[in-house]
């Protein structure tokens, strides 16, 4: 189970946020699909998630922040661009490689030579990383991001710029992973990937989160089908099909989109009247994300104070007169969307779609020479145990602003945060706040009284909230771990005797008003070496 609440992150002041309060859960059992466009965010939101990048709000996994698990590859297996990109010395061979992981994880060795059958990199295991294609360095990444058996996945754009041939094994084996208690988080541009994979979407537009749906409802509102046609006679069949009562679009000089009828419908209106075609094809468009109405502005506030570790306050207020870009405090609901009308329509022969690789692009980033299981957070983040703690106002929701036993009445506390700012606290309806888990999973708050308004008689308890660090221990016991070690991938590699119970099978039938799941996607084996040139 991941959790995800209030996720923001400004990197300049007074600039909009690139991230802003973004909230949801991924349950065990599921795929969620973190869909949008490019520069919306995705990746920065894993990066806060597993306190790769500094910024506000709360990721909980198992109901702890990745800092405080015990031992996060075995709980969670991770998969960004960078790892995607180059795993590990290029001089090494991929067992050599995996092996090195191995140790670093605590797991045998022999489980690393698994893990390159699995993922079908045994016939190149002792081939130097440098030859290796992008395909076979993302599944090289995978087997890393899995040594650990990890319960949950977060994958960025895993398929981007993969041969289609690829993205087929990689998608099968994203569906099959749940099938054993665990989930997948992964990212994607592509709303046809998210409708395929997922079972849940959230969807992100320029930092702010527009939308989480069942991908039952992501279907219906934001995919929906038509009929490309073309041919030298598309006035005239224009006009029959509107007559038929079809929305009918024009596209290019010999071209129409059609949706209302079906394709065969179509085919025989322009038999009938002698109306040659050159094209009938179905597909699936995108209608475009719900935009958020409000934006987000910068205002001027009162200076804030800053506690950084326990120990020490310190007064920031005079040193940043200009507080960052912030919605009004006072609103604790969420955006108002402005969702665009409903157009979508369920068709009749609505048959399953090829899933192009639309969404592969090249990938660019550079990279440590460090494996996606092994990376330890860094990147500015504090060290484990320290706290950068500000002000909380009253109207703080319990999910965020918590008691530990050990803290002094009225001490408060929350996730540590580069801009005191932006509202750690306001994120989320009351509904979702009773959702999250108990305070004692989350980390340490305190408040200045001085800053914060509070009177004198408030103060004592408050001042001395500089406890040492200790690792929490949650109130609530972790959720289920999935099935033991091997169960996961195992479910990948025989589908046929590892059911997706925990989940509806996916359908392939992305537009499906319906959302009636389909055929199930088996995982097949790729065969022959060529298919590692993806
Ligand atoms: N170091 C940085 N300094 C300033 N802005 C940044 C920095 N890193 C990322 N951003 C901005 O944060 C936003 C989110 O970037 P992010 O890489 O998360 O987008 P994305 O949704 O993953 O895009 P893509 O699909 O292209 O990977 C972008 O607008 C980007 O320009």
């Amino acid at each position: 189970m991941i959790q995800v609440s209030g996720l923001t992150k400004v990197y300049r002041r007074g600039r909009r946020p690139a991230l802003f309060d973004l909230g949801f859960d991924v349950r065990p059992g599921t795929v969620t699909a973190l869909l949008g466009p490019e520069g919306a965010g995705k990746t920065l939101a894993l990066r806060l998630m597993l306190e790769l990048e500094r910024g506000t709000g709360v990721t909980l996994f198992d109901g702890r922040t990745y800092r405080r698990l015990r031992r996060p590859e075995h709980e969670v297996g991770v998969l960004l661009p960078d790892e995607r990109s180059h795993p590990g010395s290029p001089g090494r061979t991929a067992r050599g490689h995996l092996r090195m992981l191995a140790a670093a994880v605590g797991v045998p060795a022999r489980h690393a030579d698994e893990l390159l059958e699995q993922t079908r990199l045994a016939a190149v295991a002792d081939h130097r990383l440098r030859s290796f294609s992008a395909g076979m360095t993302r599944r090289l990444g995978l087997a890393a991001a899995l040594l650990g058996e990890p319960s949950a996945l977060l994958l960025d754009a895993p398929t981007e710029g993969l041969s289609p041939r690829t993205v087929e094994w990689l998608h099968a084996f994203i569906r099959a992973f749940p099938a054993g208690g665990g989930c997948v988080l992964l990212t994607t541009r592509d709303p046809r990937e998210a409708a395929l994979l997922a079972d849940q979407v959230v969807t992100l537009d320029r930092g702010q989160q527009v939308a989480d749906q069942p991908v039952s409802e992501f279907r219906r509102t934001r995919l929906h089908r038509e009929v490309a046609v073309r041919g030298p006679q598309m006035a005239r069949l224009a006009d029959l099909l509107v007559a038929q009562g079809a929305q009918v679009r024009p596209e290019g000089g010999a071209g129409l989109a059609v949706a209302g009828l079906g394709r065969t419908e179509i085919g025989e209106l322009a038999y009938r009247n002698g109306i040659m075609l050159h094209e009938l094809a179905d597909r699936v468009v995108e209608q475009p994300a719900p935009r958020a109405v409000r934006p987000i502005q910068a205002r001027s506030g009162p200076a804030p104070t800053v506690q950084l570790r326990r120990a020490a306050t310190i007064t920031v207020g005079e040193r940043h007169p200009v507080r960052p870009a912030l919605p009004d405090p006072a609103v604790e609901s969420p955006p108002t969307l402005e969702l665009p009308p409903v157009t979508g329509q369920p068709l009749p022969d609505a048959a399953p779609l090829d899933l192009a690789p639309a969404c592969v692009a090249p990938s660019d980033a550079a990279s440590p020479d460090v494996a996606p299981a092994c990376v330890a957070p860094s990147d500015g983040a504090p060290p484990d145990g320290a706290l950068l703690d500000r002000p909380v106002p009253d109207e703080v929701p319990p999910a965020h602003t918590v008691e530990e036993p050990s803290a002094p009445p009225g001490a408060r506390t929350t996730r540590g945060g580069e801009h005191p700012d932006l509202p750690v606290a306001r994120t989320g309806s009351p509904a979702r706040r009773a959702e999250l888990p108990p305070p004692s999973a989350l980390v340490r708050v305190s408040v200045d009284p001085v800053h914060s308004g509070a009177t004198p008689e408030d103060r004592a308890p408050a001042e001395h909230t500089a406890a040492p660090a200790a690792p929490a221990t949650p109130s609530t016991p972790p959720a289920p771990r999935p099935s033991a070690r091997g169960s996961r991938v195992a479910a990948f590699l025989a589908p046929a005797t590892a059911p997706a119970a925990a989940r509806p099978a996916a359908s392939t039938d992305l537009a499906d008003p319906t959302g009636t799941p389909a055929t199930p996607i088996t995982p097949q084996p790729l065969t022959g070496p060529d298919h590692w040139n993806g």
